[in-house]
């Protein structure tokens, strides 16, 4: 069963890729250790980049594609302060370049100050299509356009703040499945249907495919549900969870405290498994 979410730096899988020996005490790195981008690093990235747009249509969030267009990163490999720029004129957040994946502690600080990690390393080309650990074009493509939109960046803000505490109250691992079903893999009902805004979805061809397709389950957005439910993490998901706005995730925030406990102490349910009282969403 793969480790679900990850708890303290122990716990970092071995052999990641990055630079974690130059890494801050706060997880980031300092601009003058950043390795220059080589022309083969912005090949992959337009690739990556025209490869996704052109599935985005009628799958990618409208909120998410406008942030998309406003950060025109489309032809080069971004550069994080270009970005920060225009993230701190639309909602104060900015973006820090990191090694890859932080020990939690250090993620929820960031998100706790408006500042968004953004892995350094590009994939190699012939990584096109799956990486286990998140690069530059998971965590900028994936991440980014979502912090142009107000309701969706004081939610990432909340939920740095509630991550500090759960942290001192045993609480990783429920808070760990939130930001996997709706930060990496949320779905959003909009007037024009069902559209995808998580980043492990838009930022991977397979799974902005199937995530819109009808083969997975939706269920319409439970925050209780959510915190009880495991996942793989080397597998499309067998299940996504559907919300209305994003005024949701921040609402649901509030509720956190009095649900983490509960979900500490009940019967995780398992990949695409059955919970108790499922809503199926029905469009
Ligand atoms: C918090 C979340 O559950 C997950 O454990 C983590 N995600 C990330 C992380 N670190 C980075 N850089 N990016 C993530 O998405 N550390 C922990
Ligand atoms: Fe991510």
């Amino acid at each position: 069963q793969p480790a679900e979410g990850i708890i303290g730096t122990a716990s970092l899988p071995q052999g990641l890729r990055g630079d974690y020996d130059h890494a801050l005490a706060d997880g980031t790195l300092p601009d003058a250790v950043l390795a220059p981008r080589s022309a083969s690093d912005h090949a992959t990235w337009r690739t990556l980049v025209a490869r996704q747009r052109r599935i985005f249509p009628g799958r990618a969030a409208s909120a998410w594609l406008e942030g998309l267009d406003r950060l025109r990163c489309d032809e080069a490999v971004p550069r994080l302060e270009d970005a920060s720029a225009i993230l701190r004129a639309a909602t104060g957040w900015s973006l820090v370049p990191c090694p890859g994946l932080l020990p939690d502690a250090q993620f929820f600080g960031l998100l706790a100050t408006r500042r968004f990690p953004v892995t350094h390393w590009i994939r190699r080309p012939e990584e096109l299509d799956y990486i286990v650990e998140p690069d530059i074009f998971h965590d900028f493509l994936g991440h980014v356009p979502l912090l142009t939109q107000p309701d969706y960046a004081e939610f990432l803000e909340a939920y740095g703040h509630l991550g500090l505490q759960a942290e001192k109250r045993g609480q990783l691992a429920p808070l760990a499945r939130f930001y996997w079903f709706m930060v990496e893999f949320g779905l959003i009902a909009e007037r024009e249907g069902l559209r995808a805004y998580g980043a492990g979805i838009l930022s991977s061809r397979t799974e902005t495919l199937h995530a819109l397709s009808g083969t997975p389950r939706r269920l319409e957005f439970d925050m209780a549900r959510v915190l009880r439910s495991t996942y793989r993490i080397d597998d499309v998901q067998p299940v996504y969870f559907v919300i209305r706005d994003y005024g949701e995730l921040f609402a649901a925030i509030g509720q956190a405290p009095k649900l983490l406990d509960a979900a500490v102490r009940a019967d995780p349910i398992p990949p695409g498994g059955q919970g108790p009282d499922d809503r199926a969403w029905r469009g």
